[in-house]
């Protein structure tokens, strides 16, 4: 049987908010590995790199050019018999680099109900009938808005920005301000309940806002953010940096010039990830990414649910009505990775602070281990899982091992691993700045 360490060619898509031509990782990533008829243009934007056996951008056997899918579904062993039986003869998981210049649409994934719904009705916009959830880590700083801020703090924006307040209408903010007054925190299921439909009202009514009036809340919020400074929406309030929040402003607005998604971020929590941290959204949980390199993973699926941000089909209707309404304060947002339990560093890695650090979201579709060795020579061995893998190298270069085959690995290059193999990763350089030889191995057991 072939051994089950697979070099990958992987596919780099163009989104409109790239990063552009070199500057994006994902570019980068997949030029390490490309056939000759690719090379990074400087004009275009390139926005992910994706790993894995989605039908939308499928990794390939570097060497025969077969497909992934195709190879795992010929050879189900490599997926381990429970995954291919539970998930179907595919990845459950698809793994992304995301390079991001400008921001993503506002949106959200549907859940598992809801995305057969979708795909049955209109498979065009919704190509999956499968949940999304996903995962996100930062390769380099990262913002973006994710989730439904503390309720208090949006009625403090509602109180102090007269253009938000125009756009969700006068009576909508009463309403939504006296519900949650005094129980924003709450913990019983019936304030909770009122909370919750409170905020879908007041979201939904913005979401809907006329044109001309959003144009003229765009010019008076545009005008504020300009003119206060530290000061704007409201000092003192919870983000206390006005300041931060007016360039937010101007930055998006120089993005999407009038767009709804300018109001929407006083209702969504702004979220800043420093390099290793990660955050989790679950199905039909709203967010809209900013800036930054991403690694990024998820349940096998491409339903996104847009209504803002985006010159793609919007469907603002389903949107507001699919959304969880879950509040809660950023730190809620952010996940605690912890050390991965079931790798060995030997005595060089030890020594030089090398690392191998689990990403563990509440699903059981994927986890994601970040391993970084910081001396040449430094090894990590990893016992066997009933399932497979993906191992993709962000920095430096070393040796990648199944068994009695070993293959040099480096900057963007993409392994497969199949399921029972023991894998040995090898740096073959020092870490001058702290970190010598990364990878991120994405993978799935029961
Ligand atoms: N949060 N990140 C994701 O869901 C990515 O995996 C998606 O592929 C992007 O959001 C898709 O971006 P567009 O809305 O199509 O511009
Ligand atoms: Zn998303």
């Amino acid at each position: 049987m072939q051994v089950p360490l697979i070099q990958l060619q992987c596919g780099v898509n163009s989104y409109d908010w790239g990063k552009i031509g070199k500057s994006s990782a994902a570019a980068k990533f997949a030029a390490a590995t490309a056939s000759s008829d690719f090379s990074i243009q400087e004009e275009k934007p390139y926005a992910e790199l994706w790993m894995g056996t989605h039908p939308s951008l499928p990794s390939k056997d570097l060497e025969t050019q077969g497909t992934l899918l195709d190879i795992v579904q010929d050879n189900q062993a490599l997926l381990s018999k429970d995954i291919a039986d539970r998930y179907g003869n595919k990845l459950p998981f698809l793994f992304k680099v995301l390079s991001i210049n400008k921001a993503l649409s506002i949106q959200a994934h549907p859940n598992k109900k809801l995305a057969e719904q979708l795909h049955a009705k209109d498979p065009k916009n919704y190509p999956d009938d499968n949940h999304k959830p996903e995962m996100t880590i930062a390769v380099t700083p990262f913002d973006g808005l994710c989730g439904f801020r503390p309720l208090a703090e949006i009625s403090h924006f509602l109180r102090n920005i007269p253009s938000l307040r125009k756009l969700v209408g006068g009576e909508e903010a009463e309403n939504f301000e006296s519900t949650v007054k005094g129980q924003e925190t709450s913990d019983k299921e019936e304030d909770q309940i009122a909370n919750k439909k409170a905020l879908q009202s007041a979201f939904t009514k913005l979401m809907n806002a006329e044109k001309n009036t959003l144009a003229s809340a765009t010019e008076e919020l545009l005008q504020a953010a300009k003119s206060e400074g530290a000061s704007f929406a409201g000092s003192g309030g919870p983000s206390n940096d006005g300041q931060e929040l007016a360039d937010l402003v101007i930055r998006l607005n120089s993005q999407f010039p009038g767009d709804i998604g300018l109001f929407v971020q006083f209702f969504l929590n702004y979220v800043k990830l420093d390099i290793g941290e990660a955050m989790f959204l679950k199905a039909d949980d709203i967010h809209a990414y900013l800036s930054g390199d991403i690694i990024e993973c998820m349940a096998s699926s491409d339903n996104v649910v847009r209504a803002g941000f985006t010159p793609k089909f919007k469907d603002v209707d389903t949107l507001t009505t699919m959304l969880t309404y879950s509040y809660a304060p950023i730190s809620e947002q952010k996940m605690s990775p912890v050390d991965y339990p079931y790798a060995t560093l030997d005595a060089k890695a030890y020594s030089s602070n090398s690392s191998v650090i689990l990403y563990d979201p509440p699903i059981p579709e994927f986890a994601v281990v970040r391993t970084a060795l910081n001396k040449s020579g430094a090894k990590a061995t990893f016992d066997p899982i009933q399932g497979p893998s993906i191992v993709l190298c962000t920095k430096g270069k070393g040796t990648i091992s199944v068994g009695p085959k070993k293959e040099m690995i480096e900057e963007g290059y993409v392994f497969f691993v199949g399921a029972t193999a023991e894998l040995v990763l090898e740096s073959e350089i020092d870490g001058d700045d702290g970190e010598g030889f990364v990878t991120f191995k994405a993978f799935c057991e029961l």
